[in-house]
């Protein structure tokens, strides 16, 4: 596969285009004429600094307004055309893009367009150029592929040919069986984008809102496999409009196209070596949770967990650090100095530095990670302590990988002896993070891309101060269940959650328990508070649902919220927020699959009446 991109995908001056693309293991560009026109500099320089890189130049595009235009615009048609033949020997590129005409004056007939095509076609033939025709979906008279290709068949000229662009194949739902039976030879390029399902026109939806392949929901695996049943061994080349993309990070954005190209995974001679993708390991667990803390903090922490029916299991042999237990979930409460672990609390304050994830093989999972560019990350260790093999995740955190049974991370634990856990709390549910909204679509394609999980349809919660955008991803056995949020409010809790903690990171942890009433009971007995829920939710929940009297007074007692769904029923509780940053969820799930969503606008007003009450002074 020849991986390519065009130079409108990402932000930043053309050469930092060039420069990043080249970085991220790209073999081809195309160049956006309007990132050149606004370089300061020769179209041989560029030509040249493509070649330094390692990039082919596939294509210059767009022309646009070219076919069926009536005199006098015809001939100035062809005159435009002759320049941009000029600039395109001066890049070093031999592929013109024209796509479909827009202009009011245009005239439609498929044969006056393959006439100016074939026309077009000798011009292009005698410098050793060609030209590919692309439908645009808003094109005046020409906006199905299939009709592009009728234009091409019948211009009949070997330097004419076609390019296809799954969103325009896609979006406006064209059947992709038809392509299979175009010749490979005749397309010239193809492009390639995905976009999320919106009921918009067709021109804003593409122009603002395509992402990459698999970010979105056209099906775009069905257009490629139309593509690979031709035959066609070109440049698939991603074509990113999207005002978020220019907006972010030049070499995040290049990294997260080059990704969403290895994972189509077609293989095929490549120019710059991309390493092959080793097979996802599954996910068995999370084998443990890290906060970081400092000294005052760690005991806070611990008193909290042990409210939640936590025991302290060990100390390690040589640092700061403790581990908690209940059940299969151990929680470590790291306060060393000259740590990782420092360095994330002196950025972040108290919080999440790290999750550790069972892997059933941890070099294929480490070589999945590398070859996806991932940041690998190792920490000095003491002696005879093992090294973790770590990626770096969201907002600067760790993802530890380990493998169950031969070397356990818990050898450089002391062991405590205690009284034995609670007993109440099984394992981890979920764990859900907030980061930035522009950020979102780049850590669900990180997480699809190193584990295997599967997106949910994203859900709109609303938060007193502005709508979250909520993204969960699951495997198949639950083992792995993460939440992402975002929102482009400022003052969500979502986003606060951003500024006041300085970045994205998890701010909630759900525990599943089989019996929450008598773990509630149990917990507050221990001194645990919750989130105070409003005596109007329950009055509510009483006239949608047909609880028993009993239920729902010790739900209303003690804070739990309640859900439904086809399957089964739901429960859940949340701590109060430790430091101001994070919670604890605790939830019994009776066969339901959600993650009680219709409750989420409840508990974010709760919250934010708490967070207000903190920092205003009562009246009176
Ligand atoms: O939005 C456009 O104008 C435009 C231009 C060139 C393309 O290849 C395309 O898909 C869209
Ligand atoms: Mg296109």
């Amino acid at each position: 596969m020849i991986r390519s991109i065009a130079t409108v995908s990402i932000g930043g001056a053309l050469d930092e285009k060039l420069r990043t693309i080249a970085a991220a293991g790209f073999d081809a560009v195309e160049i956006f004429e309007n990132d050149f026109t606004c370089f300061d500099g020769p179209a041989r320089d560029v030509g040249r600094m493509c070649s330094d890189l390692g990039l082919r130049i596939c294509a210059l595009q767009p022309f646009r307004d070219f076919e069926g235009m009536p005199e006098p615009q015809r001939r100035l048609a062809f005159r435009r055309a002759e320049k941009k033949f000029d600039l395109m020997q001066e890049l070093g590129t031999d592929l013109l893009l024209v796509c479909s005409n827009v202009s009011p004056l245009s005239l439609g007939g498929i044969d006056r367009a393959a006439d100016d095509f074939r026309e077009l076609g000798e011009r292009a033939a005698a410098r050793g150029l060609r030209v590919g025709f692309e439908a645009l979906a808003w094109g005046r008279h020409v906006n199905d592929y299939r009709d592009a290709w009728e234009i091409v068949r019948r211009a009949d000229h070997p330097s004419i040919g076609l390019i296809l662009d799954s969103f325009h194949t896609l979006a406006p739902g064209f059947p992709v069986g038809p392509i299979r039976a175009i010749p490979a030879d005749r397309i010239f390029l193809v492009q390639l984008a995905d976009a999320p399902q919106l009921d918009l026109d067709v021109l804003s939806w593409s122009r603002h809102f395509r992402c990459f392949p698999g970010q979105g929901n056209l099906p775009v695996a069905d257009f490629m496999q139309a593509i690979d049943a031709t035959g066609y061994g070109g440049p698939l080349s991603l074509e990113i409009f999207n005002d978020q993309f220019r907006a972010q990070s030049t070499r995040e954005v290049a990294i997260d196209g080059m990704r969403s190209l290895q994972l189509i995974g077609r293989d095929g001679a490549t120019g710059n070596a991309v390493p092959a993708l080793r097979a996802r390991s599954s996910v068995s667990d999370v084998a443990f949770v890290e906060f970081a803390v400092d000294q005052t903090h760690a005991v806070g922490l611990a008193r909290l967990l042990g409210e939640l029916g936590f025991r302290l299991t060990g100390y390690h042999r040589s640092k700061a650090v403790e581990r908690w237990s209940q059940g299969a979930i151990n929680l470590l409460i790291n306060s060393s100095e000259n740590s990782f672990a420092r360095s994330h609390y002196t950025t972040h304050g108290s919080g999440v530095c790290a999750l550790a994830l069972g892997v059933d093989d941890v070099a294929t999972m480490m070589s999945r990670a590398d070859a996806l560019q991932a940041t690998t990350f190792r920490q000095p260790v003491g002696p005879d302590e093992m090294t973790i093999p770590a990626i770096r995740g969201v907002g600067g955190s760790l993802l530890y990988f380990l493998e169950p049974g031969s070397e356990n991370w818990d050898v450089d634990f002391t062991a405590v002896a205690s009284e034995g856990d609670a007993g109440f709390l099984d394992h981890i549910d979920h764990i859900s993070q907030s980061m930035r909204f522009e950020d979102m679509l780049s850590w669900e394609q990180f997480y699809a891309a190193l584990f295997d999980v599967q997106r949910s349809p994203q859900l709109e919660i609303s938060d007193p101060l502005g709508l979250v955008k909520s993204q969960v991803l699951q495997n198949r056995n639950g083992s792995l269940r993460l939440v992402l949020n975002a929102s482009t409010a400022s003052q969500t809790m979502s986003s606060r959650f951003l500024s006041e903690f300085f970045g994205a990171g998890v701010q909630h942890i759900a525990f599943a328990c089989d019996d929450i009433f008598k773990a509630v009971s149990a917990m507050r007995a221990a001194g645990a508070t919750f989130l105070n829920i409003p005596d109007n939710y329950y009055d509510d929940i009483d006239s949608r649902y047909e609880l028993a009297p009993d239920l729902l007074r010790s739900m209303k007692e003690n804070g739990i919220l309640y859900d439904r769904d086809d399957e089964g029923e739901f429960f859940q509780v949340y701590t109060h927020a430790f430091d101001e940053r994070f919670f604890f969820e605790i939830v019994e799930r009776r066969k339901y699959r959600g993650f009680g969503a219709p409750n989420a606008g409840i508990r974010l007003a709760a919250q934010t009446r708490e967070a207000r009450s903190r920092t205003m002074p009562r009246s009176g």
